[in-house]
């Protein structure tokens, strides 16, 4: 079975400025960070030029979004062309807030994991239900779908590149390993990293990454805070 390296996300979301990312990096600094899980940051697309100077070199970076096409007359968006041009490899996408607070489809989505793949970045592709759509037993249902509408747009060896990122936990992440296995490839789903994106914490991260289907974390709030140096410990 493949070793599956921890990962762990930092999105910061909508916050920072650059004497906050100052702080947020002096902190990542002094760690120690464990050597075995892969850090990435993911910080406002104004400030990716920004950290990217000065953030060290072995701490990765991740935009929060980006278009599904190289340049052109898309007002306010960036493309996967420009993300690399100021040296960042990896971009978040489809994201629970674009899916829901700016109505990003399931189609888009994979778009722009596809046309980001073709551009030579990494993807964490995130997924999950709403909280209604849970509470009425849609989970598999629409984890499912969102799932599939990008599996429809990578290729075999585009799935190097792709981190899965899921809310809830170990039972769901077991559940889509299983749909990967069945409708990817038994290869793709002992590969590839399936990553848990529920208000993880310094207090709930041990238990977390104990958890044999989860393989890491996509970080909100806590990302933000020294704490963050335990979550990228939570395996040590
Ligand atoms: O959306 C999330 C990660 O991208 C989770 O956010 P919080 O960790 O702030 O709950």
């Amino acid at each position: 079975m493949p070793e599956r390296k921890f990962f762990v996300g930092g999105n910061w979301k909508m916050n920072g400025s650059k004497k906050e990312i100052d702080e947020i990096i002096a902190f990542l600094k002094a760690g120690p960070l464990d050597e075995h899980t892969e850090v990435v940051c993911a910080p406002p697309s104004i400030y990716l030029d920004y950290t990217h100077q000065h953030l060290p070199g072995t701490i990765g970076l991740a935009a929060q979004n980006c278009y599904k096409v190289a340049k052109g007359a898309f007002t306010g968006e960036i493309s996967p062309a420009m993300i690399k041009d100021v040296g960042v490899h990896w971009v978040i996408l489809g994201h629970s807030e674009r899916r829901h607070i700016l109505g990003e489809s399931d189609l888009l989505v994979a778009e722009k994991v596809e046309h980001s793949l073709a551009q030579g970045l990494g993807v964490i592709a995130c997924i999950g239900e709403t909280l209604s759509e849970r509470e009425a037993g849609k989970t598999s249902e629409v984890v499912f779908r969102q799932t599939k509408a990008i599996a429809d747009k990578v290729t075999a060896s585009g799935w190097d590149h792709v981190v899965l990122a899921y809310e809830p936990a170990q039972e769901v992440h077991a559940e889509l390993r299983k749909w990967m296995s069945e409708n990817v490839s038994p290869d793709v789903s002992a590969k590839i990293r399936i990553i848990y994106g529920g208000s993880v914490t310094a207090g709930n991260c041990k238990e977390l990454a104990r958890e044999s289907d989860i393989d890491g974390f996509l970080v909100g709030g806590a990302s933000l805070k020294p704490d963050f140096v335990q979550i990228v410990n939570a395996r040590k």
